[in-house]
């Protein structure tokens, strides 16, 4: 994809982008009162309103819909940065064109529908307008890269991308889990999209913001997302994760925005020597690793001729505890050692049961 950086879309956004916003647009006096907040504070890059919000059930507050969006062109005078709002529909994209939003952005719960998505690409069909893209509830990545595509394909080349987490009935921490894997697979994907983090939409709670905050910048996002209201507690919507203005502007002096090492020729020296050395490293362990399945498979045609069962509880349950012991008192955690030695161990499985069967199966997770 042939795209521009937020740095490009001629909004006046910097290196790295804080979009503010409340939850939703609930009066003027709300939209007044963050502006003389952030009058002076050019840290500020984006403003956010939500003016059509998506509710499980019907009965709660749903935005105000068309009637809020010119206090969002007044913030635009006043404070003299882009706005943006979500678009779920022709509709509203329809309405948000009309009022000069700069920015769109699609939510969560339309990027799931790879239908709602085209109709809203082909809306938007020769218009020059920047959309951002919320990765979608679950964790398909396919889904999240298919919806930019959709943009990019009717011709929008201001593109970026939102995480904002996944949804996980299981999770206790979390109101949407974070999935840094899967954002920096998109970054591998299609690098020349940059990601702006949603940490309110990820906590659920104010007090875990500025964490979530500063492990997106450390996994390199472009940006942050931050609901924010003038008096939270009281908030139509959402009242739980937003910020109040002095608290989202603790969280900008506190947090540190890192720097970026994207290019060969940028590398300072003795990073590149450390980095080598890895490379070294990284080579031994794949040709240990390799010389460890060679035996696997060998024990694999011993268990073949001898009728033995593939999965070996007892002797799986030794190697388990002795080497999380081993790596546990060299300083790795037990977690890491734990999944390390599962991967190698289905790995293990699945090469025997391959050999046995002379046929490809999907590895298992045994503990
Ligand atoms: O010891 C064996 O029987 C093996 O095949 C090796 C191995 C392993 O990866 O360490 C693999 C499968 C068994 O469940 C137990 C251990």
């Amino acid at each position: 994809m042939n795209t521009l950086k937020m740095k490009d879309w001629g909004l006046g956004l910097g290196k790295h982008v804080v979009i503010a916003e409340p939850c939703s647009v609930e009066t003027e006096k709300q939209i007044d009162d963050l502006c003389n907040s952030f009058e002076r504070e050019p840290q500020i890059g984006m403003f956010r309103g939500g003016i059509w919000k998506p509710r499980t059930r019907p009965g709660n507050f749903e935005g105000l819909g068309e009637e809020a969006l010119p206090w969002l062109q007044k913030v635009k005078s006043r404070l003299h940065i882009p706005v943006c709002v979500e678009v779920a529909n022709t509709s509203h994209v329809e309405a948000a064109l009309k009022h000069d939003i700069d920015v769109l952005w699609i939510g969560a719960r339309t990027t799931v529908n790879p239908f709602s998505v085209q109709e809203i690409a082909d809306s938007l069909r020769g218009v020059d307008i920047p959309v951002m893209v919320k990765n979608p509830i679950n964790p398909d990545l396919a889904l999240w890269v298919g919806a930019l595509e959709r943009m990019y394909d009717v011709g929008i080349n201001k593109l970026a991308a939102i995480h904002r987490g996944f949804a996980d009935p299981y999770d206790k921490i979390y109101r949407n889990k974070p999935n840094w894997n899967l954002a920096m697979q998109l970054k591998l994907e299609l690098p020349e999209i940059e990601i702006i983090n949603d940490p309110s939409h990820i906590s659920g709670k104010s007090e875990m913001v500025q964490a979530v905050s500063q492990r997106a910048l450390n996994f390199g996002m472009d940006g942050l997302m931050i609901e924010t209201h003038p008096n939270p507690a009281e908030a139509w919507s959402d009242a739980r994760q937003q910020l109040n203005p002095e608290q989202l502007l603790t969280l900008l002096k506190e947090i540190s925005f890192r720097e970026r090492i994207d290019f060969e020729n940028q590398i300072p020296e003795n990073l590149k020597e450390m980095r080598d050395s890895i490379d070294h490293i990284d080579q031994k362990l794949i040709d240990l690793l390799s010389d460890r399945f060679h035996l696997i498979d060998k024990v694999g045609a011993y268990k073949k001729a001898h009728e033995l069962s593939v999965y070996q509880g007892g002797r799986w349950k030794d190697v388990l505890e002795s080497r999380v012991k081993l790596g546990t008192e060299k300083d790795m955690s037990e977690k890491f050692m734990k999944n390390l030695l599962i991967a190698i161990h289905d790995e293990s499985i699945k090469r025997q049961e391959k050999q046995i069967a002379n046929k490809d199966i999907e590895p298992l997770t045994i503990i």
